[in-house]
């Protein structure tokens, strides 16, 4: 990867232009880095079926990884899992020290913890604006009185969090379209909404969930510049549940491969490419012509 295919604005993507100061968040605090993201032993079993077979491994602070596999490998499952939605039958995931098995997802997301969904979940009419307020929720302070009262502190608060997504509405590239509806925009956009709205969170963990499924090729390519700018421009770590092998391999620093439940492989985008046990279950072809396939989707 390229650091302009790594930067929003870059030549692979010209998505968005600003990237919000790192030291600047919510609380004008200095950010730190993101503790390991580490996965043990986990199980999950659905009456009978084992989804998940003794699933480990470590999101590194900061780096992009990215879980892949072939349909039903357990990718869903093991995404569920990180955000809370399923709970491990065995095994723990844990944040730094913090053990999020077993706790329910807005537990994990208010442990900064955030994720995008598959399929859009916008609200219809609200807009851009409103539709990335909603992921400042965990972060309001002012109580329902002081809101209702519209007492000065919370209208300070207000204000601050309105500018809070202009930042991050400029750095995914919608700085534009924030008085618009977010349910009229093109589809590529609504998820860069979703994007933003999970970034709104100020989160430590991003989860996305196949973020360019669906997409035009411009889109993916925008999509993956945004998400390599929230990579270097943030900080935060990402975990990437995606089909797309091309953007798998530009944007991943690690990658996880399950196949029917079990990890049979791990390492740097080039060392699972180039594993003849991902090659067997993933690409069904010779490692000669998956290397190949894989670079050519590489190629914008
Ligand atoms: N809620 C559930 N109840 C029963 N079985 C499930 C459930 N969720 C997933 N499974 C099963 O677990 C296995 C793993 O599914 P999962 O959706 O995690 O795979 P995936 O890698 O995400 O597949 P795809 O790429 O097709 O989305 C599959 O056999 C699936 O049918």
């Amino acid at each position: 990867m390229t650091d302009s295919e790594k930067t929003p604005g870059g030549a692979s993507g010209g998505a968005a232009a600003g990237h919000p100061e790192r030291t600047v968040g919510h609380t004008g605090e200095e950010s730190h880095p993101p503790p390991p993201l580490t996965v043990t032993d986990v199980t999950v079993r659905f009456a009978g079926l084992t989804a998940l077979d003794s699933v480990s491994f470590t999101v590194e602070p900061g780096s992009v990884h990215a879980v892949i596999g072939p349909n039903g490998a357990g990718k869903s499952t093991c995404f569920n899992v990180l955000s809370g939605v399923y709970r491990a039958t065995s095994g723990s995931v844990r944040l730094g020290r913090t053990e999020l098995t077993g706790l329910a997802p807005h537990r994990v997301a208010a442990l900064g913890i955030a994720r995008t969904f598959q399929n859009l979940a916008l609200p219809p009419h609200a807009t851009v604006a409103d539709s990335m307020l909603l992921g400042r929720h965990r972060l309001t302070r002012a109580g329902f009185l002081a809101t209702g009262l519209r007492l000065p502190s919370a209208a300070r608060e207000a204000r601050e969090h309105r500018a809070r997504v202009g930042e991050i509405a400029e750095f995914v590239g919608l700085a534009g379209d924030l008085d618009r509806p977010a349910g009229a925009l093109p589809y590529g956009k609504q998820k860069l909404v979703e994007l933003g709205r999970a970034l709104c969170m100020e989160p430590t963990v991003l989860l996305l969930d196949e973020p360019v499924a669906g997409m035009t090729a411009d889109e993916r390519r925008r999509t993956a510049a945004v998400v390599a700018g929230v990579r270097e421009g943030l900080g935060i770590s990402i975990v990437l549940v995606e089909h797309d092998m091309g953007v798998v391999m530009r944007l991943a620093d690690a990658v996880t491969v399950l196949d029917f439940g079990r990890r049979i492989a791990g390492g740097t985008p080039a060392q699972v490419q180039s594993d003849p046990a991902v090659v067997r279950a993933y690409l069904g072809e010779s490692p000669q012509s998956a290397e190949t396939a894989a670079n050519e989707e590489a190629t914008p």
